[in-house]
């Protein structure tokens, strides 16, 4: 493994995944978090999310060759200042955020002269907080890496070999199309999830207690998105927010059409959109990638929320 000492900021879910993954997979690779919050840092002292706990940011990244940022994208400036100034000047710096264009930006203002590598493990649930990390969330899942343009090459390839010692498929991706992709894939589904869950509670007729007591099919896997974390998910919309807006533009054209299909009675119109969305899910498990995240439902961490 190229890096010595990892320094995870933010010990929630991503973080303490992070370093629950790396103490299983490299168990010689040193590692130091820190976290703002107080009790997240006692409680990631108690999970044993890292080697050690630091009760501050520039103490954990001394001496650190790769430091991870695991913060809401909204507190990545924040957390690159506190850091700035006790960095190796060999340090790679990296994120999981899930948004990249603007990450990557604001990541190069603040810290002009280190390497930054920007990245974006694909891999979550709606659970956050130390306590939801797990050491297999990555395990299966694509990480994808989004350095600018005159990276240094070794230092990506490095930073790979520790995403794929995790477990993770990686693929390099410039942060424009990374940032239309994902939100396409996952940062409008989230959207639709916390629209419908928020006007089916709304109704009147439908009170609250019918919406949980009728919600065991569909409705119940867009309650699980909709129970998503409101800081990490508004602070992805505020970053990304243009290629956001372009996606959501085609969904609402899409959606209208399905409506004049139903008003008009248009049964072929529907029919064709619905067989050609379920081959699309048959691809998907063909290609032996579930929706499940890894060991999901067998393990106490990965269960629902709420339950
Ligand atoms: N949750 C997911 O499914 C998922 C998946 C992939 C990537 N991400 C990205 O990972 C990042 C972290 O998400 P998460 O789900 O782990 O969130 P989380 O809420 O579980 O953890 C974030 C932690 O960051 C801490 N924090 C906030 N500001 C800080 C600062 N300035 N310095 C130090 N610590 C700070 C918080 O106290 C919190 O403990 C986000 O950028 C998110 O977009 C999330
Ligand atoms: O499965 C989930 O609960 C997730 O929301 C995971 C998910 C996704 O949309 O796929 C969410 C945000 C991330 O940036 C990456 C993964």
């Amino acid at each position: 493994m190229p890096f010595n000492k990892v320094a995870i900021i933010g010990l929630g879910l991503l973080g303490g995944s992070i370093g629950l993954a790396v103490r299983e997979r490299l168990p010689s690779l040193e590692t130091v978090g820190f976290d703002a919050d107080s009790d997240v840092r006692s409680r990631a002292r108690e999970l044993g999310l890292c080697g050690s706990v630091a009760e501050d940011a520039a103490i954990a990244v001394q001496d650190a060759d790769l430091v991870i940022l695991c913060v809401p994208v909204g507190a990545m400036r924040t957390a690159a200042e506190a850091i700035a100034p006790a960095l190796s000047p060999g340090a790679v710096v990296s994120d999981v955020g899930s948004s990249k264009e603007r990450v990557a930006r604001v990541l190069a203002e603040t810290l002009p002269d280190h390497t930054i590598i920007p990245a974006h493990p694909v891999a979550g649930t709606e659970r956050s907080g130390p306590d939801a990390g797990f050491a297999s969330l990555f395990a299966g899942r694509w990480c994808i890496l989004t350095p600018p343009a005159h990276a240094d090459e070794a230092k990506v390839g490095a930073l790979m070999q520790f995403w794929r010692a995790l477990g993770s498929t990686v693929e390099v991706m410039d942060a424009a199309h990374h940032d239309m992709v994902l939100a396409v894939t996952s940062h409008i589904p989230h959207l639709v999830a916390y629209t419908i869950v928020g006007t089916a509670s709304d109704l009147e007729e439908v009170t609250r207690s019918e919406v949980i007591k009728y919600s065991a099919g569909g409705f119940r896997d867009f309650t699980r998105i909709a129970a998503s974390d409101p800081t990490m998910w508004r602070d992805v919309f505020l970053h990304n927010r243009d290629a956001v807006l372009e996606m959501m533009d085609r969904f609402l054209r899409d959606l209208g059409s399905m409506r004049n299909a139903i008003d008009a009675g248009d049964g072929e119109a529907m029919f064709d959109l619905f067989t050609r969305t379920r081959a699309i899910r048959r691809g998907i498990l063909e290609q032996g990638q579930d929706d499940a995240r890894p060991d999901f439902g067998r393990a106490d961490h990965t269960q629902e929320t709420s339950e």
